[in-house]
C-alpha cells in the first residue's frame, strides 16, 4: 500500500462543543453499503492513540461486514476522554456532541455500542442523528444489547476450532481460559461450564473473582497465556498476542470475541507456525452486528437471526480449511475471504 495515502474514505475529528472531548470518527470504506461500527467512549494518553485505535477498527469492522456478508463497510466511533474520565453528570452533553459528529456523516455511517456506551446512549444518538444507530433498547424497537450474540458466535467458532483440530466439538472435559469475564466473556464462560468444561477466568478486575467461582469458574491471577490450556478465549483488550506471547502461549486453540487481538501479523505468523490454530477475531467477534442488521434491517425473527449467528461455525470451518489447504495463515486466509 503507498504509505503517502490515507487508507480510509474519511475522518473527522471534532473538540465536542459542550464538552470539549475529543470525537473522531472513521469511516473505512462505504463500498458495499453504508458503514457501521461502535462507539468506544474511553480514556486514551493522547487523541492520537484514539485516532490509531479508530483508524485500526474502523478498517477491522470492513473485514467483518465482508466475513458476515453484510451490505456494510466499516467504520468507528472514538471519544478520547482524559485519564479521569467525563463527570457522569455530563453523560447527555458527551452523547450529543457525539451524536453531531455521526450525524454530519448523512447516514454514511451508523453506529452502535462498543466499549464505554450503551444501548441507552443508541437511543439518544437515534434521535439525534437521524435513527443512524443500531442496538437501542427493545422497549423502543432497537435489538438491543448485542452481547449475547458475540458470545453466541463466539461458541460456534469455538467449536468449529476444535472440530478443526480434533475432528469433533465435544466441549465437555477440556480446559479452558477465559481472558476477561466482561458482557461477554461471562456469557461464553457459562455457556462452556453448562457444556462441562474446566473454565479458568482471570479479569484485571478482581472484584469479579465471587460472581466468576459463583458461576462455576475457577478464578485465577496466573497469566493465561502461558497456562496449558485446550483453548484461550481473549475477551478483553485488544493487542495481547504480541510476538512474545506467541512464542510462549501454551494453548491448542485461541477463540474470542476480543478485537485486535494480534499486536501485528508477526503474531499470526508465530502462532501458526507453533502449530496453534488462531481463530482471527474479525471473525469469531461478529455474532453481535450479525444480530443487530439481521433484526434491524434484515427484519429477520430471533430463530432466523440466530441460525445466521450459528452460521460463524460454517464460516470458521471454510476459513480454516483454506488456510490449511493452501499452507497461509488464518489472518491471510480472511483477508482473501473478505476481498472474495
Ligand atoms: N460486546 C459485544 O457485543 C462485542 C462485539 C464484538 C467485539 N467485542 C469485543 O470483545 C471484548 C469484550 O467485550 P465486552 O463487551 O465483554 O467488554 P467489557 O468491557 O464488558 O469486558 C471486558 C472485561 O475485560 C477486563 N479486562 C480489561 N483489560 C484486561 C486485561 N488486560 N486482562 C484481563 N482482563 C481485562 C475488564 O475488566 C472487563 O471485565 C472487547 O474487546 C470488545 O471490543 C465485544
Amino acid at each position: 500500500m503507498d504509505r503517502t495515502q490515507l487508507g480510509h474514505e474519511e475522518v473527522r475529528a471534532v473538540r465536542g462543543v459542550r464538552t470539549g472531548v475529543t470525537v473522531i470518527v472513521a469511516v473505512h470504506s462505504t463500498a458495499r453499503g453504508p458503514a457501521i461500527g461502535g462507539v468506544r467512549i474511553k480514556p486514551y494518553p493522547s487523541w492520537r492513540d484514539g485516532l490509531d485505535d479508530v483508524l485500526r477498527l474502523s478498517e477491522a469492522m470492513t473485514m467483518k461486514c465482508a466475513l458476515a456478508d453484510l451490505a456494510h463497510g466499516g467504520g468507528k466511533t472514538v471519544a478520547v476522554l482524559p485519564p479521569d474520565g467525563v463527570d457522569p453528570r455530563r453523560r447527555t452533553d458527551l452523547i450529543t456532541d457525539i451524536a453531531e459528529a455521526i450525524d454530519g456523516f448523512d447516514g454514511r455511517y451508523r453506529c452502535g455500542p462498543d466499549i464505554g456506551s450503551t444501548p441507552d446512549d443508541m437511543s439518544l444518538i437515534h434521535r439525534l442523528a437521524r435513527g443512524n444507530a443500531f442496538c437501542r433498547p427493545e422497549a423502543e424497537g432497537g435489538s438491543g444489547n448485542s452481547s449475547a450474540a458475540t458470545a453466541r458466535g463466539v461458541i460456534a467458532a469455538l467449536r468449529a476450532g476444535l472440530r478443526h483440530r480434533h475432528g469433533d466439538d465435544r466441549v465437555s472435559g477440556r480446559r479452558i481460559g477465559v481472558i476477561g469475564y466482561g458482557h461477554v466473556g461471562r456469557l461464553v464462560a457459562g455457556e462452556l461450564i453448562r457444556s462441562g468444561a474446566t473454565v479458568l477466568i482471570t479479569d484485571v478486575d478482581s472484584r469479579l473473582a465471587g460472581q466468576a467461582e459463583a458461576g462455576g469458574a475457577r478464578w485465577t491471577t496466573a497469566d493465561l497465556l502461558t497456562e496449558e490450556l485446550d483453548v484461550l478465549v481473549p475477551a478483553a483488550t485488544g493487542g495481547l498476542l504480541t510476538d512474545r506471547a506467541a512464542r510462549t502461549c501454551r494453548a491448542g486453540l485461541i477463540v474470542g470475541p476480543a478485537n485486535n487481538q494480534l499486536a501485528d501479523d508477526r503474531a499470526g505468523v508465530v502462532l501458526h507456525e507453533r502449530g496453534i490454530t488462531w481463530v482471527p477475531d474479525v471473525l469469531a467477534s461478529i455474532g453481535g452486528i450479525v444480530h443487530a442488521v439481521s433484526r434491524e434491517e434484515t427484519g429477520l425473527d430471533d430463530t432466523a437471526t440466530a441460525a445466521r449467528v450459528d452460521r460463524i461455525g460454517e464460516k470458521t470451518t471454510a476459513l480454516l480449511a483454506h488456510a490449511a489447504e493452501h499452507r497461509i495463515t488464518p489472518l491471510a486466509a480472511a483477508r482473501r475471504m473478505a476481498a472474495a
